[in-house]
């Protein structure tokens, strides 16, 4: 069964299905392209765009301190702007992976099987390789 998400209007009002990195990829190319803004996504720029947006991200739970999973105190319209700053992350990363020539999704999940082998369940179990110095996994 497709997954809905409800969201404002970015799709001529119908819900959308699901989202894949490559009809992001598509999305941003189209919008870079309507704009003549190829010129200015180098992949210097895209990275900087990207911290930037990281940045942003960072400032919604700066000074907050440690804050519970889901988020179940915060507001409607601080939700809408973490997804915000959120999209601009992926968006930029999405962009910045597109122009380099790499292929995100593949590379992501080749990333995870090398994670996993560096990891391994048994060794790992509750230790996060960082929480002490005697694990080293
Ligand atoms: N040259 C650009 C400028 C913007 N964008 C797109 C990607 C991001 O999703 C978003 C970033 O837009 P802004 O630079 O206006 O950043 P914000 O949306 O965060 O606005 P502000 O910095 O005012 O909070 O727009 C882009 O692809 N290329």
């Amino acid at each position: 069964m497709e997954r809905e998400i409800e969201v404002p209007n970015p799709n001529n009002g119908q819900p959308c299905k699901s989202v894949t990195l490559e009809d992001l990829t598509g999305k941003m190319a189209d919008f870079a392209k309507e704009r003549d803004w190829d010129q200015f996504h180098s992949p210097r720029n895209l990275l900087l765009a990207l911290v930037g947006e990281v940045g942003e991200l960072s400032k919604i739970f700066q000074w907050k301190g440690e804050v519970p999973k889901g988020l179940p105190d915060w507001k409607e319209e601080e939700k809408l702007h973490l997804g915000e700053e959120l999209s601009d992350v992926l968006l930029y990363l999405v962009r910045l992976s597109d122009i380099c020539g790499v292929d995100l999704g593949k590379a992501a999940l080749r990333k995870m099987e090398l994670n996993a082998n560096k990891y391994p369940v048994k060794q790992c179990n509750g230790y996060n390789g960082y929480n002490t110095a005697e694990q080293d996994v």
